[in-house]
């Protein structure tokens, strides 16, 4: 946060990823604040992570997925960027000390897409089809769906596995319907994969921005975007994931909805998923209550997951 040589302009530097969904997310923000702010200077500051550099090794391999977000911290702590744009299913459940989350916007959708050239759906698939996504979560679920399905790692941005679904290396890949929409890629959705029977990743669809917790400025401009329903949303979902193991590469899934009666308090609704990616094995558990309970709805649905086992699921990936 600066103001630039005299010309009273308030200057606002937001560190991004360079990958194109990333720089979709920025610039969603960027136009946001400026429409929020008139007069706010907002300008992109792009920077290569390692979790984008490193695409031959898992990401639990080389640190878990706050990889994409430390290179972007230490751009704020050194005064270079006054935020961060991210995908909030991206952000460790525990921030880093000294950072916050001043908003988080409007979630988009929030579903996986099934993405394939040949087929409608999961079910429609050939006896062995070879399924792309590194992610366990879907792995799982489609491990419970079909058990005949050959999964296969898929890493990459958006673009880069569409690309190769497109070279044939798959059959049909599992991507977020958020990602897609944002990229111009709509038409590639062949079916969204929708609860109860699916769900997606705790937080999917919202993006948040990040900041040093004590650039007082920075909060006060960036509170603007902030959507309530989605935080109380999130914020359920998170208290879930974080009750569970706190850390993002696990096989959990988690989607909080808010639901309204004329003349009642709002209540929300979550429901929960623990599988294995190993076997399909996957325990659920969801749970209603007020919207101002969001996170003792999260640890009481985490709760009822381990009851039911999730705690032998997670120990073989932790
Ligand atoms: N793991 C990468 C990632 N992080 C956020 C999104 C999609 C956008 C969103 O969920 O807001 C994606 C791509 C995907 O999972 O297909």
């Amino acid at each position: 946060m600066r103001c630039d040589n005299g010309r009273m302009n308030q200057l606002l530097r937001i560190a991004t990823r360079k990958s194109p969904l990333a720089l979709w997310q920025s610039e969603h923000v960027a136009a946001a604040l400026r429409e929020a702010h008139p007069g706010l200077e907002v300008r992109l500051v792009p920077m290569s992570t390692r979790g984008d550099e490193v695409l031959d090794r898992s990401l639990a391999a080389i640190g878990g997925k706050g990889l994409f977000l430390k290179e972007l911290e230490l751009a704020m702590q050194r005064g270079e960027a006054d935020c961060a744009v991210h995908s909030l299913k991206d952000v460790p459940m525990e921030l880093e000390p000294g950072f916050a989350l001043p908003a988080v916007l409007e979630r988009a959708d929030h579903a996986d897409a099934f993405v394939s050239n040949h087929y409608d759906d999961v079910s429609r698939l050939p006896d062995g089809a070879v399924v792309g996504t590194s992610s366990l979560r879907r792995q799982a679920q489609l491990r419970a769906l079909r058990p005949d399905l050959r999964l296969r790692d898929l890493r990459g941005n958006v673009n880069t596995r569409l690309a190769r679904l497109d070279a044939g290396d798959y059959d049909a890949i599992v991507l977020a319907c958020a990602g897609l929409q944002r990229l111009g890629f709509d038409g590639r959705i062949r079916c969204r994969m929708t609860a109860p029977g699916w769900l997606p990743a705790p937080a999917q669809g919202a993006i948040a921005i990040e900041c040093r917790d004590d650039a007082t400025d920075v909060l006060a401009l960036c509170a603007a975007l902030e959507h309530a329903d989605t935080r109380t949303c999130v914020v359920a979902e998170r208290s879930m994931n974080r009750a569970l193991h706190g850390s993002c590469h696990v096989p959990v899934a988690a989607l909080a909805t808010l639901g309204q009666e004329p003349g009642e308090p709002a209540t929300l609704r979550l429901d929960g998923m623990v599988g294995s990616a190993a076997d399909g094995r996957a325990v659920r558990a969801s749970l209603q209550g007020s919207a101002e309970d969001a996170v003792a709805i999260g640890v009481e649905v985490a709760q009822a997951l381990l009851a039911r086992g999730a705690g032998d699921l997670l120990a073989e990936v932790l």
